[in-house]
């Protein structure tokens, strides 16, 4: 049977913990299943809010096709442009709280009354696409992940983002202007624990700090690179 059957077969068994990337990857060649599993090894980048992880994630990716987003699941309404299945997957919150109770989110949180999940199946998309998927998610989130059994798809690398100092760190959200004056102080007072957490040994396998952003982008790489022996 041709290969495109395998990767329905593989579809179709989601949930299938041992589900090799190389079943799922269309056109890849099974019989090198283990060179091929590594290199799609998902990427976890971590850190406080404010402390410049999208705008570091946005300039690696710009320069780069090994890495990819995948498509989160949100039960908040679409805003303007916003297309179902490419910016979000929009979902009721009845559907989403039936899928919570499965194992269908690697990983979910709630923002402000809405839920967010990211699916085992968003994830499969990036890696049939080729990709490594990179994950921005938040400390509890990573610490949620870790209690994650690896699985073939599933034996991510962790990159935590420091600011500086904690000073820096809330200068940098008071100049976003993106938050009121109780988001902005949630935040910094979420930081000084996030921030312990990720320079604990053992949390990550490697930190970046964030002071000079030219560097800041290039010690990613550095890491990146390292990390996933490219
Ligand atoms: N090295 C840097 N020097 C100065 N400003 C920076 C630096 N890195 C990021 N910034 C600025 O800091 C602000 C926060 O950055 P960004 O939005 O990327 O943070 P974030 O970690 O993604 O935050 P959140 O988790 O809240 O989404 C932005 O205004 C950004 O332009």
């Amino acid at each position: 049977f041709s290969p495109l059957t395998l990767v329905r077969k593989s579809f179709a068994q989601i949930f299938q913990p041992s589900l090799s990337i190389a079943t799922l990857h269309d056109g890849v060649n099974l019989d090198q299943a283990s060179a091929s599993t590594t290199t799609l090894d998902p990427l976890v980048v971590c850190g406080p809010s404010g402390v410049g992880k999208g705008t570091i994630i946005g300039r690696f990716l710009s320069e780069t096709n090994a890495f990819g987003f995948s498509v989160s699941h949100t039960t908040r309404d679409p805003r303007p442009g916003e297309i179902n299945g490419i910016h979000y997957h929009f979902t009721s919150k009845p559907l989403m709280e039936s899928l919570l109770g499965q194992d269908y989110f690697l990983e979910s949180a709630e923002v402000h009354g809405n839920i967010y999940g990211t699916s085992w199946q968003a994830l499969y998309d990036v890696q049939k696409a080729g990709k490594k998927c990179l994950l921005d998610i938040d400390v509890q989130g990573v610490q949620r992940l870790k209690t994650i059994p690896p699985r073939e798809s599933w034996k991510p690398r962790y990159i935590f983002i420091a600011p500086p100092s904690p000073e820096v760190l809330e200068s940098r959200l008071r100049g976003r202007a993106t938050e009121n004056e109780e988001s902005l102080q949630r935040r910094i007072r979420n930081a000084r624990d996030e921030i312990e957490y990720g320079l604990e040994a053992g949390n990550f396998d490697a930190i970046v700090y964030n002071d000079n952003l030219e560097k800041a982008v290039e010690d990613f790489r550095i890491a990146v690179h390292k990390l996933y022996e490219m």
